[in-house]
C-alpha cells in the first residue's frame, strides 16, 4: 500500500482558502512532504487593492515557505492559482478553469470559510454552507476524484456536551433556512438570529453544523472525509515552532496580555484548553486525504482532531504559562508589566475590569490629552471586551470529544505509515 507521500505524487490537488492561517501551512506541507505532487490548484479571490497573482507572489515570499524555497526555488511552480469568490454563484471560477479542473483534479480540500463569531447569519451561511455546497457540485464534474476533505470544527456540535464522530441532524433543514433567508432584509435576519442559533454561541458554530450536513448529503456521490480541529494554535515543529499569523482563538488574548493591557478574563481554570497545533491538523489532513481516497469508506468519516482526551491542559495552567513566557521575554512597547488573572467569578471580574482596565485606560487617555494627543486606550479595552465577550463561552466550558476514528488512523490496521506525519 501506498505511503501518503507516495500516494500524493502526481496528484493535483485543489485547496480552497490557502492564503489562510490553515490553507497555507497544508499547501507548504504539501510542497515540503510530497515534492513529487503535480500541482496545487488555490481557489483565491483579490482582496485588498491586491490582485491574485499578487497576494499569491506575497504569500510564497513568507517565511513559512522559506525550507520548501532552500529546496526547490521552483516551487511556485507548482502552484496554479484560480481566481475565485466563494460568495458568487457558482463560486465565480471562469468557465475554462472550471474544465481545467474537472478534468485534473484528484483530491479537494475545502478550508475557506469564515471564521468571525460575529459574522451577520446571511454571509456566514453564504460562505459556509452555500459556498460549500457550490464546491460539492464542482467536486461531482472532476472526473478523476478520489476524495473530497471538508475542514469543519469540533465546535460545531459546541451544544452537545460530549461529541462523536458522527454528523449530527443539522439545527435546521438548510435548504429551508437558505430559501427562507433569501427574502428577509438583513435587519429581519438580525433580529431573529439569536432564535435560530438557538443553543449555540454565535454563527459560526451554527454555520458549520449544518455545512457538514450538506457536506454528508453527497456522501453516494462523493468519497468524502469531514475534520474537525479544536482550537488551532501555533505550530509545534513545522516548519519551525511557534509559527502563527493571527489573533484568532487565544492568540490575540496572550498578546494582549504580553502588552499589559488584558489583567482579567472570565474563564474557567479547571476546563480544558483544547489547543491543537497547526501543524498537527494539517499532517491529519493529508493523512485523512490519503486514507479517504485509497481505503474508500463506505460512509463519511469524522475525526475529531482534539487534544484533550490525550494531553489535557487546563486554561488555570494557561495563564501561568503565559505570564512567566512574558516575563522572561517582554513584548516589546507593552502598556503595563504583564499580569492577568482568570477568574470564573462574574462580579469579580467586572470589579478587575473596572480597575485593572478602565481606570487606567481613563488615566491613559487624560494624559494623551494633556499632551495633545488621540485618545486610545479606552477604544483598545472596548475591542477588546467584545473579542474576549465572544470567547468567553469557550474557556468557561469542557466537552469531551470522541477520537476512535484518529486511533484508526495512527494505529489500527489501516496502515497509516506516518513517519512525516506526526499527529
Ligand atoms: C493570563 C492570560 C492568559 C489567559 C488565558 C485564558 C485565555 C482564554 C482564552 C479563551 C479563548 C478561547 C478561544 C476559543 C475559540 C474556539 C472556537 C472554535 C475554534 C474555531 O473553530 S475557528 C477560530 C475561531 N475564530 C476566531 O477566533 C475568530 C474570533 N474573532 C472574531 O470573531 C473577530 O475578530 C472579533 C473578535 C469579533 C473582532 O472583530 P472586529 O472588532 O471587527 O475586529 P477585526 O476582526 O476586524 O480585527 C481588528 C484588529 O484587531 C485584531 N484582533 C482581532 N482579534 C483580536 C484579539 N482577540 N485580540 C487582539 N487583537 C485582535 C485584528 O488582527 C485586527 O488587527 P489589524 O491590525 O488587522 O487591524
Ligand atoms: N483557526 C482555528 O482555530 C480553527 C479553524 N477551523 C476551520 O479551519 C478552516 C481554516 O481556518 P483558518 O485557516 O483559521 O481561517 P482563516 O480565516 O485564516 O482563512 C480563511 C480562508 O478562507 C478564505 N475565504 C474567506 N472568504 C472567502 C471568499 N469569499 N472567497 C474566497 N476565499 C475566501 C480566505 O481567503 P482571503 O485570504 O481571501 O480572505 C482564507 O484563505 C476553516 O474551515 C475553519 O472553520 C476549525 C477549527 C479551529
Amino acid at each position: 500500500m501506498a505511503s501518503i507521500t507516495e500516494y500524493y505524487a502526481g496528484k493535483s490537488v485543489l485547496i480552497t482558502g490557502a492564503t489562510g492561517f490553515m490553507g497555507k501551512v497544508l499547501v507548504e506541507k504539501l510542497l515540503w512532504s510530497c515534492p513529487d505532487v503535480k500541482a496545487l490548484y488555490i481557489l483565491v479571490r483579490p482582496k485588498a487593492g491586491q490582485s491574485m497573482e499578487q497576494r499569491v507572489s506575497h504569500m510564497m515570499k513568507c517565511k513559512l515557505f522559506d525550507r520548501v524555497r532552500e529546496a526547490n526555488p521552483d516551487f511556485h511552480k507548482k502552484i496554479i492559482p484560480i481566481s475565485s469568490e466563494l460568495t458568487q454563484p457558482g463560486l465565480s471560477i471562469s468557465p475554462e478553469d472550471v474544465e481545467k479542473l474537472s478534468a485534473c483534479i484528484n483530491i479537494v480540500f475545502h478550508c475557506a470559510a469564515t471564521i468571525r463569531f460575529d459574522e451577520p447569519l446571511k454571509h456566514a451561511l453564504q460562505l459556509n454552507v452555500i459556498a460549500t455546497q457550490e464546491l460539492l457540485s464542482l467536486a461531482q464534474r472532476m472526473h478523476h476524484l478520489e476524495a473530497f476533505i471538508h475542514i469543519s470544527t469540533a465546535y460545531a456540535n459546541c451544544n452537545r456536551k460530549h461529541i462523536d464522530e458522527v454528523i449530527y441532524p443539522p439545527p435546521v433543514e438548510p435548504k429551508k433556512l437558505i430559501e427562507s433567508l433569501e427574502w428577509m432584509d438583513d435587519g429581519i435576519v438580525q433580529d431573529i438570529t439569536p432564535r435560530l442559533i438557538g443553543d449555540r454561541p454565535n454563527t459560526y458554530t451554527y454555520t458549520k453544523a449544518l455545512a457538514e450536513y450538506v457536506v454528508q448529503q453527497e456522501q453516494d456521490k462523493l468519497n468524502i472525509g469531514i475534520i474537525r480541529p479544536s482550537i488551532v494554535g501555533a505550530s509545534w515543529q513545522e516548519p519551525f515552532p511557534g509559527w502563527i499569523d493571527n489573533f484568532n482563538g487565544p492568540s490575540g488574548v496572550f498578546i494582549a496580555a504580553g502588552k499589559g493591557i488584558l489583567r482579567t478574563m472570565r474563564a474557567n481554570n479547571d476546563a480544558v484548553a483544547d489547543l491543537i497545533p497547526v501543524d498537527v491538523v494539517v499532517n491529519l489532513t493529508l493523512a485523512v486525504g490519503w486514507y479517504t481516497a485509497v481505503h474508500r469508506p463506505k460512509t463519511t468519516l469524522v475525526y475529531n482532531c482534539t487534544s484533550g482526551g490525550i494531553n489535557p491542559f487546563h486554561w488555570g495552567e494557561i495563564e501561568h504559562h503565559v505570564i512567566s513566557s512574558f516575563k522572561r521575554n517582554p513584548l516589546e512597547q507593552a502598556f503595563r508589566r504583564p499580569n492577568a488573572n482568570i477568574t470564573s467569578n462574574y462580579l469579580i471580574n467586572q470589579y478587575w475590569i473596572l480597575v485593572s482596565h478602565k481606570f487606567p485606560a481613563l488615566i491613559y487617555d487624560l494624559f494623551l490629552r494633556l499632551c495633545g494627543q488621540k485618545p486610545q486606550m479606552m477604544r483598545i479595552f472596548n475591542r477588546l471586551h467584545k473579542a474576549i465577550g465572544l470567547l468567553e463561552y469557550f474557556s468557561s466550558q469542557d466537552w469531551e470529544w470522541n477520537s476512535d476514528n484518529i486511533s484508526m488512523l495512527m494505529t489500527g490496521p489501516a496502515g497509516y505509515k506516518g513517519a512525516h506525519y506526526s499527529i
